[in-house]
């Protein structure tokens, strides 16, 4: 397809060059000419098929230029006025002018000079794609596929102008967006201009030292990574530096005020400076490598430019082996936030790294917390005090986890700073008044999106008061926020449970040293205490094993261990449920470790009867109703859940993305207010019909539909699975290795 009918290069260099030989190579127009100042670059740039033609003088050619022919211009910059001066003199209005160079105010002010007004046809532009190399040798048709081109249009740019610089940089294989100059130029100056400074200041330092040989000789990886674009061409950096000079001057003096920091820090010893730098820097570099990569990740990535990810899962197997899963979740979080507000260095072990808890990790190490690792589940996090944690540079994003939010927005009603938290398009539909309320009773000023949903805005604390706060509802993270903002409060503040919830807030306050008394169904703690850091080992977590007991327990000549779950009494149900639906359990090698019971589980397959689930079981197994449905509905016979209202304002609503899932699936599934009414098929072989269900931005949701394909007839598409990384990241290794047939394809 013909984007132009000519395009004409002005300067046959490695930018102009490559985008002729893309355009010629792929048939663009009609004839590419290439205009260079040297008889010598004309002629090689022919000899290379790099252009049709190639002239001297613009005057060759320009007669017979009009509407539809493109004009790029591709000069150092600071000669961008001069060939805009030759261009006006020579072309006719209706040719279409755009360029190439990396600063955009310049080319404006050029262009003003040159005619004055600035002209319809003028598009400017600014292809995000160098190279060390220069010249037309280095020409590369491919050089802008899948690279950025950044057009920044002036008001008066003719639409038809813009269409067609658009289409033609498409048309070599480049994502074209627009931007306004002033921030394009305070982009690049960040993120182009000022590591080219650096690198070539870096080069030059070494190269006079007198030993140079042998640091040039020895310099490995650090060296030739970080200076690879000292080698670009210098009268294009020395013009781009002169163009943007404020911009880079303001990047360059912030940079050497940071450099200075940390040379003091060097000098003084100053490991807490030295480690919060550079774990900051990694994990923003670590998030930058996802980002290029494309890949499904974490914290503050917003839902955008993602491929989506589905499991298509064969129907029917079993599973098999010893597993170990990921760490608990309730309690990696839990890890962060205390060890970050204790005195001295806390010590995790078997910290999941997942997106949710990742997101608790951010936002402290936004605090300022210095925060190490994780690597392979070790954290070590450097406490800064319960008022030691600082304001943070912008918003806190959590992502799609509950448990952040919630627990965090009572730490954040004791600090001096406000603060803001948002989530995900999932979390941002879930309801925080429950915290909020609570918190304005102890004097906090809360404000939320409308309906109570987030965003969450806190003000800074000017004096909480303890209170007893009697629960509307049984929820640990209600009862964990009000606690922790308790530690800011004047005297007591205690919590009366409907039911119990999840304790491992006060199991592991306790463990830090601090005081928290339960009794009965009410908890209590005096605020104005201390933590002591401590040790913290993780255990792998039941919510994330139950995906693999419920697989053992429905799939026939199934045989699972899971090892060093976690067993706390209040997070059991799903082993009580599994039993008295006639579940083979059995707990193995119970112990306790750093103040949390675990043991190993071992399911076999057993045929399931259908139960009325008892109520005091719901929110010891809350988690865990998506995968006990697919249990359900290869049980014989009915089950019956009532009084688990909570689970409709979960990631999603859990009862209904379940009974439609069911039902989509063949199952007989009623939802009702508080619960589902499921028919199991019983023993016969293939219980589910295959199809296609949706996870509704739900984890539990993707992995509960993946193990339905154990028993299924058909193939189980489950869409828009990377939510599962919030909690289980390793979720679809073990699934493989343990027998299921699941393949992850994305689209
Ligand atoms: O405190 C916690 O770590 C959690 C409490 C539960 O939420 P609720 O408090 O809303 O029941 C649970 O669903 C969530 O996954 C984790
Ligand atoms: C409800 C859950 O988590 P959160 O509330 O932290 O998003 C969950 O993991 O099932």
């Amino acid at each position: 397809m013909s984007q132009c009918k000519r395009l004409v290069v002005i300067g046959i260099g490695l930018i102009g060059g490559s985008l002729a030989k893309a355009a010629r190579e792929r048939d663009l127009c009609e004839s590419v000419i290439g205009i260079a100042r040297r008889e010598q670059t004309c002629h090689d740039a022919i000899e290379l098929g790099v252009v049709d033609q190639a002239f001297t003088d613009l005057a060759n050619i320009s007669p017979a230029l009009g509407a539809g022919d493109v004009v790029f211009v591709s000069v150092p910059t600071l000669a961008v006025e001069a060939t805009l001066a030759d261009i006006k003199a020579k072309l006719s209005d209706q040719v279409t002018i755009t360029d190439g160079a990396s600063v955009k105010g310049s080319v404006i002010e050029a262009a003003r000079a040159a005619y004055g007004e600035l002209p319809a046809q003028l598009v400017p532009g600014h292809p995000i794609a160098g190279a060390e190399k220069s010249g037309v040798t280095a020409a590369n048709a491919e050089l802008y596929i899948d690279h950025r081109v950044i057009l920044t249009p002036h008001k008066d740019s003719g639409t038809e102008h813009i269409k067609l610089v658009r289409e033609l940089w498409q048309a070599v294989g480049a994502e074209v967006l627009e931007m306004d100059v002033a921030e394009h130029d305070e982009v690049l100056a960040a993120t182009s201009h000022l590591p080219h400074v650096i690198a070539y200041s870096l080069v030059d330092t070494l190269a006079h030292d007198s030993e140079n040989e042998n640091i040039f000789r020895y310099a490995a990886g650090g060296f030739r990574d970080f200076t690879r674009i000292a080698s670009s061409d210098p009268v294009m950096w020395h013009d781009i530096m002169l163009a943007n000079k404020n911009s880079i001057l303001d990047s360059l003096t912030m940079f050497s005020e940071n450099l200075n920091r940390l040379r003091d820090a060097i000098e003084n010893e100053n490991s807490e400076h030295l480690l919060g730098v550079f774990t900051r820097a990694k994990a923003a570099r670590d998030h930058f490598t996802t980002l290029l990569e494309q890949r499904a990740y974490t914290h503050t990535m917003q839902d955008t430019e993602q491929t989506i990810i589905d499991y298509h899962v064969q129907p029917g197997g079993s599973v098999k082996g010893e597993l170990r899963v990921p760490g608990d979740k309730s309690i990696s979080h839990r890890s962060i936030m205390l060890g970050s507000l204790a005195e001295g260095v806390t010590e995790v072990e078997g910290f999941l790294e997942g997106e949710d808890a990742l997101a608790t990790l951010q936002a402290f190490r936004d605090m300022g917390v210095v925060i190490e690792g994780p690597e392979k589940g070790r954290v070590r996090i450097h406490g800064v005090g319960l008022n030691g944690l600082q304001a943070p540079p912008g918003k806190l994003y959590v992502g799609n986890s509950g448990t952040s939010m919630r627990l965090l927005a009572g730490i954040l009603a004791g600090q001096s700073f406000a603060s803001e938290m948002s989530g995900d398009v999932s979390l941002n539909k879930r309801p925080m008044n429950r915290v909020a309320i609570p918190l304005r009773e102890m004097g906090a000023e809360v404000n939320t999106a409308e309906n109570g949903r987030p965003p969450m805005v806190i003000s800074a604390n000017k004096g909480l008061s303890g209170i007893h706060y009697d629960m509307p509802m049984a929820s640990a993270q209600v009862k964990s926020c009000v606690l922790l903002a308790g530690l800011y409060a004047d005297g007591e503040t205690s919590v009366s449970e409907p039911a119990p919830t999840r304790d491992h807030t006060e199991r592991m306050l306790r463990g830090f040293g601090y005081e928290v008394k339960r009794e009965g169904d009410r908890i209590s703690l005096q605020g104005g205490g201390q933590l002591k850091a401590c040790q913290i080992e993780v255990p792998a977590d039941i919510s994330s094993a139950t995906f693999f007991m419920v697989a053992a327990a429905i799939a026939p000549g199934s045989d699972v261990t899971l090892q060093h779950v976690g067993m706390n009494p209040t997070r059991v149900g799903v082993v009580n449920i599994l039993r008295e639906m006639g579940a083979d359990l059995t707990l193995q090698n119970e112990r306790e470790v750093g103040g949390e019971p675990v043991a190993d589980v071992r399911i076999r397959y057993q045929p399931l009867k259908g139960i009325r689930i008892p109520q005091d079981q719901v929110p010891l197994a809350i988690d865990e109703f998506p995968a006990l449905f697919i249990a359900a509905a290869c049980a014989e016979g009915e089950t019956v859940l009532t009084g688990a209202e909570e689970l409709r304002v979960k990631e999603s609503d859990r009862i209904q993305v379940m009974a439609d899932g069911l039902v989509s699936l063949g199952i007989d599934a009623q939802a009702t207010p508080d619960g589902i009414i499921i028919q199991g098929k019983g023993t016969q072989a293939e219980v589910f019909s295959g199809g296609q269900v949706e996870s509704h931005h739900d984890h539990r949701i993707a992995m509960s539909f993946t193990i339905a394909g154990l028993r299924a007839s058909d193939t189980i598409v489950v869409c828009d699975t990377a939510n599962v990384a919030t909690s289980f990241p390793t979720f679809v290794e073990l699934a493989q290795s343990s027998g299921i047939s699941l393949e992850v394809k994305s689209r």
